[in-house]
């Protein structure tokens, strides 16, 4: 795959490890800084990930800053963005799996580069599940254009 990857200042070392370790796995690595190690603000990062994988030339972003948190909240601004925050595999497989994630998210304060490393490769390799949970994602894209949605009950569900 084609993977945009970013950070601010607080991730500059993490992210250059974790590109070199993505392109291990076989991937294209685009890697758009910072590598400006003074202040540099984590919104044009997650930003520039985000609205390249919105317009389709990378097909997953990955955004790092400190926590991980305010990067998200950038990418996620861009519609047609599903990013997530995980410190963990769990989330980051079931993030694809259930809610088909574009963007991983990571918080180069938090967990360290080797988690890190484990969480984006079985981020990249984990499949969107379609079914119901697409149902679930075109609610999530028809809230981001401001189309109003219902509350739909599976057929058949029982919980
Ligand atoms: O957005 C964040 C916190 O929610 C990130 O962790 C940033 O990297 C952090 O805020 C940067 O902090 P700094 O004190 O300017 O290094």
């Amino acid at each position: 795959m084609r993977i945009a990857i970013a950070s601010d200042h607080a991730a500059i070392e993490f992210r250059r490890e974790l590109a070199e370790a993505v392109r291990g796995l076989g991937h294209e690595v685009i890697d758009f800084g910072t590598d400006d190690p003074t202040k540099a603000d984590y919104p044009y990062f997650g930003k520039l990930v985000a609205e390249r994988v919105a317009a389709g030339e990378f097909d997953r972003g990955i955004a790092l800053c400190g926590s991980g948190i305010g990067i998200s909240i950038a990418a996620n601004k861009v519609e047609g963005i599903r990013c997530v925050v995980c410190s963990e595999p769990y989330s980051a497989v079931l993030s694809r799996q259930h809610n088909d994630s574009n963007v991983l998210a990571m918080g180069a304060r938090v967990i360290g580069v080797e988690m890190g490393k484990m969480i984006a490769r079985m981020w990249l390799e984990a499949e969107f599940e379609g079914g119901r949970h697409q149902r679930r994602v075109n609610q999530l894209d028809a809230i981001a254009r401001g189309i109003e949605i219902e509350d739909q009950v599976d057929p058949g569900s029982t919980c």
